[in-house]
């Protein structure tokens, strides 16, 4: 599993270190930004701190890593024909994004100064900030029109089903869907974008991006040493969430076992949605009833039943009159019938500006989730979830995605290599 390791190393380092040198301005030239990369590699291995996540392990980081700040997810769509420019492809870009969640910039040595630079630097002088970047393969890769693209059919995970249609769904097809994606994670959202940006200045001629979603204020707690966060509608999101704590659970509800494809185990599959929120509706809603639509309590988010956040969910409690405190509708009551069915939450509150149509804001909730089969996670709990939920008033989904994410790689090694071997 990737962890924390304890390596110190930030952009901002290399910056003085190159100014104290006389380096002067470091975007200035060539020199100046050999000089500064030169020197921070050096700070690297000087100092320690705790703000790095290590990109390479044996599972990928950006699934059971505690979920940071900001997003910036984003689709592929290949246009190269030959599978084997989409495995070199992965290399290049498992190269890069080593170096960028180390908090280095793209390219080693002096950057000539009659080329573009290989890194775009608007990252220089931050810290890695605990940047993740986890890769996924949607089922576009592996079949498209009913054709095998790259040879790859054959390996398509039985897990990587297509989604089907689900109830309430109204999806724009320019932000659904993808051969490849990236999700970028980051403490600070410049370093997020500026992942993103890099790959996909890297994927030029092989690849291009169908979609992006940037998400703020992530929506979900994955680690019990973190506070549970509000989502837009002012609630409190991701109290019940799994907490990557517990390996067990994680190996029982996110990563793909023994029943996966051989070359996916350790990897886990990502659905994405996107989940645009109707606030001003939801605003004039009665206090009593948002609360009774989650199931919860807005300011302390304790369950109906309790008092207190992390308080049991009691689903049997009846009120003197025989109807049930947490109505039968109801989003958690829904969401959690079935103890069985459990998923990794790791969504982001997003806005778009306005929806220039109705004037309404265009925010909501991006919607990700990590399982180890979507057949038997997300799928039913949709499908449940789109017929009955109390919610469903206040949401359309209008964007969706699966991706099959591979198992992580070592030095020398790169993401997807089991699928290419
Ligand atoms: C298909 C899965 C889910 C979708 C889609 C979904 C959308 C969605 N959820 C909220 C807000 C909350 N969800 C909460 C709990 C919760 N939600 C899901 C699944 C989906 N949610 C699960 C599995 C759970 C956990 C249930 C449990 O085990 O108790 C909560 C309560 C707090 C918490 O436990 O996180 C809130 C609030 C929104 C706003 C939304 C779509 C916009
Ligand atoms: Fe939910």
């Amino acid at each position: 599993m990737s962890e924390k390791t304890g390596q110190k190393f930030n952009r901002r380092n290399m910056l003085i270190s190159a100014s104290a040198a006389g380096a002067g301005l470091v975007l200035g030239g060539g020199g100046g930004y050999a000089l500064a990369h030169t020197q921070g590699q050096q700070a690297m291995q000087q100092t320690s701190n705790n703000d790095i996540i290590s990109f390479y392990g044996e599972k990928q980081a950006g699934i059971t890593t505690p979920q940071q700040d900001h997003l910036h997810f984003a689709a592929f769509n290949l246009t190269t024909q030959d599978s084997n420019e989409v495995a070199s492809l992965l290399r290049i870009w498992t190269v890069a994004a080593a170096a960028m969640t180390s908090g280095k910039p793209i390219g080693e040595g002096a950057f000539p100064d009659h080329a573009p630079p290989p890194d775009t630097g608007e990252a220089l002088g931050l810290p890695a900030a605990n940047l993740t970047i986890t890769f996924g393969f949607g089922p576009t890769l592996f079949t498209k029109d009913g054709k095998d693209r790259y040879g790859l059919a054959a390996r398509r995970p039985e897990a990587l089903v297509d989604l089907p249609s689900l109830p309430g769904d109204a999806l724009d097809p320019t932000r659904s869907g993808g051969d490849l994606c990236v999700q970028a994670c980051s403490d600070n959202p410049l370093v997020a974008f500026h992942a993103v940006r890099n790959l996909a200045r890297q994927a030029r001629g092989l690849a291009t991006i169908r979609w992006s979603q940037l998400g703020f204020n992530r929506t979900a707690s994955t680690s019990t040493q973190q506070e549970t966060p509000r989502n837009l509608m002012g609630f409190k999101d991701g109290t019940n969430n799994l907490k990557v704590e517990d390996p067990s659970l994680m190996d029982q509800h996110v990563w793909a076992g023994n029943e996966a494809a051989s070359w996916m185990h350790g990897g886990s599959y990502l659905v994405a949605r996107r989940i645009r929120m109707h606030l001003e509706s939801w605003d004039r809603d009665f206090l009593a009833d948002q609360e009774k639509v989650f199931g919860r309590r807005k300011v302390s988010g304790a369950p109906l039943t309790g008092k207190q956040e992390f308080d049991a969910v009691d689903l049997t409690a009846k009120h003197p009159d025989g109807t049930s405190i947490i109505a039968t509708n109801a989003h958690i009551r829904l969401a959690r019938e079935d103890d069985n069915i459990r998923i990794l939450r790791r969504g982001y509150s997003f806005t778009d500006g306005m929806d220039k149509v109705t004037g309404e804001l265009d925010a909501g909730l991006f919607f990700i989730a990590f399982q180890r089969d979507p057949r038997k996670q997300f799928i039913p709990l949709q499908q449940k979830l789109g017929q009955r939920d109390l919610l469903n008033e206040y949401i359309t989904h209008n964007g969706s995605a699966i991706f099959a994410c591979p198992p992580g790689t070592q030095p020398g090694g790169f993401i997807g290599e089991t699928l290419f071997a």
